[in-house]
């Protein structure tokens, strides 16, 4: 019985309309039995949030939002994911896409800037992962405590003209910080790095994880979604497909030249001319520039890319829930040739990248096209060590 139903029994037995009341003569146990129920009533109503009330003005919080968040908690299980750099032009939309994943039971939103107020805006949402907001350095470590994934998008974009490699600068430093954070509070979180050059982020990333003794190869992925998310899209347009129904591979690393599409490995198997391959190789090595200028100073991909860094972290999540067969590409610590690190096909399992798989037969354009991206990333790799150990 509910508390409004239980007030309108008693209600109804006191009323002195009640003919029963009127005629029933007073009875002391009758008396006590309604005191009891009003008790019960008052304890329903009031006492509950008394102490809610009065625990909570200890800690400072707000005990109506604290309750909310207690209920919410024991919500759906799921995974821990937190956001570094939630409130910019990546952050944001990625947050939001994150918190719309089912897989997700806790979103942590980290910035130096307005986090509390793209966490206000995203905790209104009526999915079931629990928002909380972290605003500043101070509050790294609490954003990452007991992370499952970490989804880094923090640091500058491009403007026309520049190079991912210009902003290794600013970036580099911001990333440094971030992973520090990882390595105090979340050791064995999977972490989705995008911030650029993701060639020389990701090796930076490694020595702060080396340098604590914490580094776990198959646990640290650079985000290189984005190139199979356009050459998907580039390819499908050619050959007039549905671009959910194409998959290309695409290896190396994320920028220019390093970004290589293999087009003779495409699903569903079709042949290009080499107009074609010319084409669509360019265009997507140069997807990045292609929003850059048309942005116009305001920025690179955001949306795009806050759709190709959820797509990429459901698979992580997936793959942390043991799902079997998840491969996707991505830029990781490799052996499929002589570079530590490379972009490849990679099998996401419980522990990570599980499996990272070799490149396939490649036609002469890719091969050549392979030593190109090989030489540039070379140069990338070991200045994000020589960063950090310099
Ligand atoms: N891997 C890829 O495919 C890919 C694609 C697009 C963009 N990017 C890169 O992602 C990065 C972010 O791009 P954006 O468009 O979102 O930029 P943005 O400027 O809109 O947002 C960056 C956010 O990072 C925050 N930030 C800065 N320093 C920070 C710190 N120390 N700790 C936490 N947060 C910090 C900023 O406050 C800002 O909110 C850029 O480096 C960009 O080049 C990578
Ligand atoms: O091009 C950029 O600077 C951003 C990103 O790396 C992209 O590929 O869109």
């Amino acid at each position: 019985m509910d508390v409004n139903q239980r007030i309108a029994i008693i209600s109804a037995h006191l009323h002195p309309s009640n003919p029963q009341v009127l005629k029933v003569p007073f009875h002391f146990h009758q008396f006590l039995l309604q005191l009891s129920e009003f008790c019960f009533i008052l304890w329903d109503y009031f006492g509950i949030y008394t102490l809610l009330f009065l625990n909570a003005e200890k800690m400072g919080e707000n005990p109506i939002l604290r309750a909310a968040d207690c209920r919410a908690k024991g919500g759906a299980a799921g995974f821990k994911v937190a956001v570094l750099g939630a409130a910019g032009g990546i952050g944001q939309p990625l947050a939001m896409l994150m918190k719309m994943n089912p897989l997700v039971s806790v979103l942590h939103l980290y910035d130096v800037v307005n986090a509390p107020g793209v966490t206000a805006d995203i905790s209104h949402m009526d999915t079931s992962a629990v928002v909380r907001g972290f605003l500043g350095q101070q509050q790294l470590e609490s954003a990452l405590t007991g992370m499952d994934l970490v989804i880094i998008p923090a640091g500058v974009p491009r403007k026309p003209g520049m190079t991912r490699d210009d902003l290794f600068n600013i970036n580099a430093g911001i990333v440094r910080t971030l992973c520090e954070g990882i390595v105090k509070s979340c050791p064995n979180a999977l972490v989705n790095l995008i911030s650029n050059p993701v060639n020389s982020t990701v090796p930076i990333a490694a020595e702060v994880f080396k340098k604590a003794g914490i580094y776990d190869p198959k646990k640290l992925l650079g985000v290189t979604m984005l190139d199979v998310v356009r050459a998907n899209t580039f390819v499908a347009e050619v050959l007039g497909l549905d671009p959910r129904e194409v998959s290309v591979p695409v290896v190396g690393g994320h920028a220019g030249v390093t970004i290589l599409p293999l087009l003779s490995q495409v699903k569903p198997p079709c042949s290009f001319t080499p107009e074609e391959t010319e084409f669509l190789t360019k265009r997507i090595q140069d997807g990045g520039t292609e929003v850059v200028q048309a942005k116009a100073g305001a920025g690179s991909a955001t949306l795009s890319m806050a759709y190709a860094a959820v797509k990429f972290a459901d698979a992580c999540l997936r793959g942390l829930r043991g799902d079997a067969g998840i491969v996707e590409c991505a830029f990781v610590a490799s052996q499929v040739t002589e570079l530590p690190f490379f972009a490849s096909k990679v099998r996401l399992g419980r522990g990570g990248a599980e499996e990272v798989y070799q490149l396939g037969p490649l036609n002469e354009y890719e091969r050549v096209g392979l030593e190109k991206a090989k030489k540039e990333l070379a140069t990338s790799i070991e200045k994000g060590v020589s960063f950090i150990n310099k």
